[in-house]
């Protein structure tokens, strides 16, 4: 049954808002003649009528809501639990709580490749549909079609967290611009490939700065008593934005509440709340606006003192804004141009470069320490410190490049752990367009991979819960895994929209991780060893 069908070409929502309309009218239509021979009634009636309506209507529209998605919508085919096919914000506590990757994972082991998470949303965790929902189309931007036509899958119709805040309305940062602005922003932002080499100095230079720090938490250890210690996923979160932010701007962060931005799952939930999220973002709490308002002020200063010592003359050394400042962005008040920025633009992708880059990799770190520090895994990590120690005869030869080609097994753990913890764990969004863009998904439906699920998924994966970075080294132990469908596995995403700073996050995930392990593991083993008795990943 199609949408068009059930509404006779009225879009149902506006049905069901008709129809708790016309019980209000008929409700004061009850009360009026109630009170006619009472034209001002006492407030305690007063308030009654005005607050009746809207309850009653709120209830009705409810029930009506509940029936169409169980019944008549156009989704209801595909296998789905109760609670999240009747109601569009059963799945808002996990979304809260940080559990959605888990609750999805669960759904998917009960009913299936595709399953109804929300009434007009599909989690999906089959290989295919990498290509189907996020592959270039032949609408896209770029012209090109190359994965068998249909419409491009749209992402900016949905809501992104944070659009609510409205920074700088109407521009908008890459992630959540249209398809034509996307394009452009990409264009800006391409030199970052190239970025990643001439920014490994920078990185080095954190890193130093980073080791002093180990340095210090391994003396601080050493006074403190045996289970106190350091939470090292704090730890790698603040080390991230400062790394993140040198990279960015030139400087880091230094006090690390600059660079946090505490309120990401309320965000989300917003987002998440078809239609309501500008209405709940003006009864959002202060403290969580001024937050917002606070980080972004932060992002505007540094970014605009960054302009003025480019203004001055050259940095003393490169960072991203480098790239970006002297070629593609323009003046205030003119038009960008096809591969420049406006400084509300750079403002914007500058605060989503200090939020993507930084929780993602400190999330993927602190797998990466918990896996390897599991006694299970004491094996692994031994064959990772051989390989480093054999490999590098000091700290200063570990290169991204150098990195990439002789420490096999270190790119083996990594993938081992965005495949076990992707920091990407929950659904990406896309808008399925009008006229529909895949088999039996009618357009306005949103859809997406639940990555966590599909990369635990039995279905993918031999041993799916097993930490075993051999899977991904062509050697003896590998036969075992020879079945495991690493297409699946994509934690950078796929598409126009995939990841824009992959290759900054690999090279400085295996810097990290490298360093960390060749020199540094005491201090970083016992670290763990304590945080590990207060947080489980
Ligand atoms: C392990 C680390 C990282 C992982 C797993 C990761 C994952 C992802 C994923 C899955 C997306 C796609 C979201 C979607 O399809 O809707 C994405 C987008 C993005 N990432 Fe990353 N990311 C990582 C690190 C970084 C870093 C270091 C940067 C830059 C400094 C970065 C910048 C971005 C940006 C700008 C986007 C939006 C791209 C667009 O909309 O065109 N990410 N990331």
């Amino acid at each position: 049954m199609t949408l068009e069908s059930v509404t006779s070409g009225f879009h149902p929502i506006a049905v069901l808002l008709l129809m708790s309309f016309s019980t209000t009218v008929y409700y004061y239509h009850l009360e009026a003649s109630k009170h006619a021979l009472n034209p001002l009634p006492d407030t305690g009636a007063l308030l009654l009528l005005l607050s009746t309506p809207p309850l009653i209507n709120a209830l009705i529209f409810l029930l009506l809501l509940t029936f169409y998605n169980l019944h008549l919508h156009p989704l209801s085919s595909f296998p789905d639990p109760l609670l999240h096919r009747a109601l569009p914000l059963s799945y808002i506590p996990h979304t809260l709580l940080g559990t959605t990757a888990h609750s999805n994972a669960a759904l998917h082991a009960k009913y299936g490749p595709v399953v109804r998470i929300a009434p007009n949303q599909l989690s999906y965790i089959s290989i295919a549909a990498w290509r189907d929902i996020y592959g270039v189309r032949e609408s896209s931007s770029s012209g090109k079609d190359t994965t068998g036509g249909g419409k491009q899958m749209i992402r900016e119709e949905l809501v992104f967290p944070g659009d609510d805040f409205e920074f700088f309305t109407p521009a908008k940062p890459m992630i959540s611009c249209d398809a034509a602005n996307h394009a452009r922003h990409r264009r800006a932002v391409r030199s970052y490939e190239g970025m990643v080499s001439g920014l490994t100095r920078v990185l080095m230079g954190r890193l130093e700065e980073e080791q002093r720090r180990v340095d210090d938490v391994n003396s601080e250890l050493g006074e403190k008593e045996k289970g106190e210690g350091i939470n090292i996923v704090d730890w790698f979160h603040f080390a991230m934005f400062d790394v993140t932010s040198a990279l960015v701007f030139g400087k880091p962060f230094g006090n690390p509440e600059n660079g946090r931005y505490h309120d990401l799952p309320w965000s989300l939930a917003i987002a998440e709340v078809p239609g309501l999220g500008r209405l709940v973002s003006w009864f959002l709490p202060r403290k969580m606006v001024a937050e917002a308002r606070r980080h972004m002020q932060f992002i505007v200063d540094m970014i605009d003192a960054r302009s003025r010592a480019q203004l001055a003359g050259p940095p003393h050394q490169m960072d991203f804004m480098s790239y970006i400042l002297p070629a593609l962005q323009v003046p205030h008040g003119e038009k960008p141009t096809a591969a420049s920025l406006s400084t509300e633009e750079l403002y914007l992708n500058a605060q989503l470069l200090c939020i993507a880059g930084s929780e993602t990799t400190a999330s993927l770190l602190a797998g990466t320490v918990y896996f390897l520090s599991l006694e299970e895994n004491a094996h692994h990590r031994a064959r990772l410190v051989a390989e480093l120690r054999g490999q590098f005869a000091a700290p200063e030869d570990m290169t991204p490049t150098t990195l990439a080609h002789e420490a096999p097994f270190l790119g083996a753990v990594l993938n081992e752990c965005l495949r076990l913890y992707p920091p990407g764990a929950i659904n990406m969004p896309r808008k399925v367009p009008a006229g529909g863009a895949m088999i039996d998904v009618p357009g306005g439906s949103v859809v997406g991979i639940a990555q966590f699920a599909a990369c635990r998924s039995a279905t993918h994966w031999i041993d799916p819960l097993r930490f075993a970075p051999e899977r991904w080294l062509m050697e003896g132990e590998q036969a075992k895994y020879a079945c495991d469908r690493k297409d699946v596995f994509r934690p950078f995403s796929h598409g126009p929209r995939n990841c824009a700073g992959q290759s900054l996050a690999v090279a400085e995930c295996r810097l990290i991780v490298a360093r960390l392990f060749s020199s540094h593991w005491a201090a970083a083993e016992h670290a763990v060893h304590v945080s590990r008795t207060r947080r489980r990943i």
